[in-house]
């Protein structure tokens, strides 16, 4: 059988609070993810899904347990080295992109993520077809910005920059933390629309955590409960196929 393309065992992972306490958040989290899955990943205010993907990504080290990547044991590597297989696109517009480069430039980085980064402009102009064919696929004119500064995009297409920019060099795994949280609904619809596009086309292994139940239901091929630090639920395939709405909802409760 082929190894996953990640596994988290018994990862116990702790933050540290303003007044200096040290608080555990994930508890005991177990997840294998294969090639080419596609998870939503839900749960209550405060479950731990961002805290799950800081350790995915490096950004906080679990106090025990392991993590391991096409299996290789990858818990004590850096957030700068796990860069170079591991890309996420963040909540906030104003993250991943760099606002006074152009939309051309920053994707032309992005080409080199995890790796030493300068800007070459013959390589600018040979890949400006691909860049501009890329732009067209986020449906949101992006593609007409190509040498505007970034900083004097919409939020919908700074989204959609940072989403093309975790995906133009192909990670194995890309972590999509609420994304699209800080777009209105069309907007919003439009870059999932988008993003599922992208992840298909590419058979891309990618995490998703939303608060809409919808998009949960709607996207991936696997649905990821946390509540309390720990995973819960793990619909796969056909199980989540079946899910409804309501089944969702009962884990809000109480
Ligand atoms: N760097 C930090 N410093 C202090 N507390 C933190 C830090 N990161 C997370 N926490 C706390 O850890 C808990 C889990 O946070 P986390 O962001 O992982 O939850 P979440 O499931 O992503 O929640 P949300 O849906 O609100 O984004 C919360 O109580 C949060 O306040």
């Amino acid at each position: 059988m082929t190894k996953p393309i990640l596994e988290l065992n018994d990862i116990h992972t702790n933050v540290t609070t303003a007044d200096g306490q040290s608080i555990e958040i994930l508890k005991g989290l177990n997840l294998k993810i294969n090639s080419g899955d596609f998870i939503t990943v839900i749960g209550t205010n405060g479950a731990g899904k961002s805290t799950l993907f800081n350790t995915i990504a490096g950004t906080l080290k679990p106090n025990s347990g392991s993590i391991s990547h096409l299996g290789n044991d990858i818990t004590k590597l850096s957030e700068e080295k796990r860069s170079k297989f591991i890309a996420r696109v963040f909540q906030d517009p104003k993250l991943g992109t760099a606002p006074r480069m152009t939309v051309v430039e920053n994707m032309l980085l992005a080409t080199k993520r995890g790796e030493h980064r300068f800007l070459i402009p013959r390589k600018l102009k040979q890949n400006l077809p691909y860049f501009e064919e890329l732009a067209k696929s986020m449906n949101n004119g992006l593609e007409n910005r190509l040498t505007t500064f970034v900083s004097n995009l919409s939020g919908g297409q700074r989204q959609a920059l940072s989403f093309l920019m975790a995906t133009l060099k192909r990670p194995d795994i890309l972590l999509l933390d609420e994304h699209t949280a800080a777009l209105d609904p069309h907007t919003s619809q439009n870059l999932l629309a988008a993003t599922d596009e992208r992840i298909q086309k590419d058979n891309l292994t990618a995490l998703m955590i939303t608060h809409h139940m919808e998009d949960a239901l709607k996207y991936g091929n696997r649905l990821l409960v946390l509540k309390s630090g720990q995973v819960v639920a793990d619909y796969k395939e056909e199980e989540k196929k079946k899910l409804h709405l309501e089944d969702l909802y009962n884990f809000f409760e109480d």
